[in-house]
């Protein structure tokens, strides 16, 4: 069904466009399902809120390892198809698959058990502590042991993955700043450091450039290039300067529905694209 649905919804659009730089060359979504199972199925989702119909029956199927960007004007349904997806605001109809197992009913720590991560619009650091608090608590949070109340030593797992992490989110040397004294692209960084605790198999990344500067995006995008191969995610990002350059795909919503699939290049030339999302003309 989703298949299905995904290559109708497929751009057919002419490769070119000069944003547009995918990570490796993107395949068609029938070419990418021959790797093998899918990281993350949506089938049929639907979710209402009240009588408002937030997302309207949608499909779309994401690869293990592949990075995807989720585009539409406010309103098109992107951040309560994550909600969906992590179990925030569980679909009011249609199914979510994990890498094979149908997780439309687990509450949320079981899909982050499972290797799920998000990030959100909204920040969740706690201020007044350190990079390496919040990287630590993060990589406790999710460890699937169970621990004492007593002070970590120097070899604690997650002491050492808070020091990874940092590594990973360009933060090594703000190690032992407080939160409240990281600048805001600082603090979006650490955000997505902490999404890396555990084993992430699938990020969602929700509008992670959003208020950063022009340098604090490149730092961004040299960020999610820099994340492990094997490692997806699915990025809603309404500036295309970075979405494009970092993934393999873009969907397109309109209106709570899936408008349209296509590689980076194609999206960006799609004159109906344009005209739905990079026209303005919203919702
Ligand atoms: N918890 C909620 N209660 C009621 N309506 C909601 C709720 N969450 C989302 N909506 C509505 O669902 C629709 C889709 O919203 P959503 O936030 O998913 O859009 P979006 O594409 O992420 O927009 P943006 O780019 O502005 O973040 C909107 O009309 C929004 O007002």
């Amino acid at each position: 069904m989703a298949d299905a649905a995904e290559r109708q919804a497929d751009g057919s659009g002419p490769p070119g466009g000069s944003i547009a730089g995918g990570r490796r060359a993107a395949t068609s979504d029938t070419a990418s399902r021959d790797a093998g199972s899918r990281a993350l199925e949506v089938v049929g989702v639907t979710r209402t809120f009240g009588a408002l119909v937030a997302l309207d029956g949608v499909d779309l199927s994401v690869g293990p390892g592949e990075r995807r960007a989720v585009l539409g004007a406010n309103g098109a349904g992107k951040t309560t198809l994550f909600n969906a997806i992590t179990g925030d605001f569980p679909p009011t109809r249609g199914r979510i698959s994990f890498f094979g197992e149908d997780v439309t009913e687990l509450p949320q720590y079981d899909r982050i058990r499972r290797g799920l991560r998000r990030t959100y619009q909204h920040s969740l650091l706690f201020r007044g502590l350190t990079v390496r608090d919040n990287l630590f608590l993060a990589s406790r949070g999710v460890a699937r042991r169970r621990f004492s109340l007593l002070r970590p030593r120097g070899g604690d797992f997650a002491m050492a993955a808070a020091e990874r992490l940092a590594g990973q989110a360009h933060l090594s040397r703000r190690l032992d700043t407080r939160v409240a004294d990281l600048s805001y692209g600082e603090q979006r960084q650490l955000e997505i450091g902490m999404a890396l605790a555990g084993a992430p198999r699938l990020i969602l990344f929700d509008e992670p450039a959003a208020g950063l500067s022009p340098g604090e995006r490149g730092n961004l995008v040299a960020l999610l290039h820099g994340l492990p191969e094997h490692l997806g995610f699915v990025i809603i990002e309404h500036d295309l300067d970075v979405a494009l350059k970092v993934v393999d795909r873009v969907t397109v919503m309109h209106n709570g529905r899936i408008f349209k699939h296509g590689t980076p290049a194609e999206i960006e030339a799609d004159p109906e694209v344009q005209a739905i999302y990079l026209g303005g003309q919203h919702g």
